[in-house]
């Protein structure tokens, strides 16, 4: 594939190359803070959504259009694969994934079985209709690593202790570690499943490892996240890798062997750098929350993101997560705005 775009200031920001202006796009730009979202998705459930091609295609163009971001991403969910691997589970609005049937013992592995590019035809479909459309911007594709896959699995839906998930994870070493080997499987045929149709990066969210303590995350989900990056290093495409609360993690999610590490809103740009090391790109952080505050203090607080992204050898302004529902659409813009004015080399 050609379309890697590697030109574009997202692609070069992602590789530590000099750019024009620091890159900005933002985690759920898709999605209900655009009234033009609510208006499409009325009366079609969020999986069904993500299996039409053609309202694949409009959704993720929507930002684009409204905001003028460096990057599309392709509007889809990290329970996607999951489904085509055979979980019967749902996208409940206000909450989240919910699975009908837990993943919990060894027979229960034997419902979630490898996927191949046939099983996510549609999401292939959906990468070419976009490249087609995007022209210069680049499209971002993602998919769920092992660890943030496997919580839901395991407790059936959202969590805040994750019980299920450690109890395995400690009291069945073995089971635990063959559960995030299937993921992996999964997740690395989803994303080059993407890669090979035509997406110019990708992103591997590990949402909810900052659960847990640097010494778990090495041991029962580093190896995991790992194999997933490094088997799409071959194919050159740039590879960014984000959690939430992972402050303590940075240095670990780093070594996991992603070009770009996003960071949440907790940690400053230059302090996160200092951790990753000077290698690798950064992606962040401004609170999502901000937005909710008054211009002047958005500006400020854009202007303190761009000052410390200016540590590491390249930044991608985004969100220290995503865009929450009530997010006024016209805040973004105009940081969009402000960030290619601010940061104009
Ligand atoms: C943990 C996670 C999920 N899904 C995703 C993650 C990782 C990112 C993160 O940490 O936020 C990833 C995701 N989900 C969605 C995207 C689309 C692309 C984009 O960022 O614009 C992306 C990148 C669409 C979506 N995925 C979902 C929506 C909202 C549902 C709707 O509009 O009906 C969208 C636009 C549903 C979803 N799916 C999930 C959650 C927690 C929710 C929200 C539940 C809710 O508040 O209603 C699981």
């Amino acid at each position: 594939m050609t379309s890697v775009l590697n030109d574009s200031p997202f692609v070069r920001a992602c590789r530590g190359q000099d750019v024009p202006h620091t890159p900005v796009w933002f985690m759920r730009q898709a999605g209900r803070s655009l009234p033009e979202y609510r208006k499409i998705r009325e009366g079609i459930g969020m999986l069904e959504s993500c299996r039409r091609p053609e309202l694949v295609t409009e959704i993720t163009l929507q930002p684009v259009r409204r905001h003028g971001v460096d990057a599309a991403v392709l509007y889809s969910d990290i329970v996607v694969p999951i489904a085509a691997a055979g979980v019967d589970l749902d996208i409940v609005p206000g909450t989240g994934p919910v699975v009908a049937d837990p993943i919990r013992t060894e027979k229960d592995l034997d419902r979630l079985r490898p996927i191949t590019a046939d099983d996510v035809s549609f999401v292939a479909e959906s990468v070419r209709l976009l490249v087609g459309e995007l022209g210069a911007t680049p499209l971002i594709g993602f998919a769920g690593a092992p660890f943030t896959l496997a919580s839901y699995l395991i407790e059936g839906g959202p969590s805040r202790t994750y019980t299920k998930t450690k109890a395995m994870m400690y009291g069945e070493p073995g089971l635990w570690h063959a559960l995030l080997t299937r993921l992996s499987g999964i997740t690395l045929a989803f994303l080059r499943t993407q890669i090979e149709a035509g997406v110019s990066t990708v992103q591997l969210f590990d949402s909810w490892a900052g659960a847990l303590s640097e010494a778990d995350y090495r041991e029962y989900v580093l190896p995991h996240s790992r194999e997933v990056l490094a088997g799409l290093s071959a194919t050159g495409v740039p590879r960014i890798h984000f959690g939430v609360g992972t402050a303590v993690l940075l240095k670990a999610m780093g070594e996991a062997g992603a070009d770009v590490v996003g960071v949440d809103w907790r940690t400053p740009l230059d302090q996160a750098t200092q951790l990753i090391g000077p290698r690798r790109a950064v992606q962040g952080n401004l609170d999502p929350a901000v937005l909710f505050a008054s211009w002047d203090v958005v500006e400020r607080e854009a202007r303190r993101v761009l000052d410390q992204g200016r540590a590491a050898p390249g930044h991608i302004f985004n969100l220290g997560h995503g865009v929450l529902p009530d997010t006024d659409p016209a805040m973004l813009t105009r940081l969009v705005e402000l960030v290619h004015k601010v940061s104009a080399r």
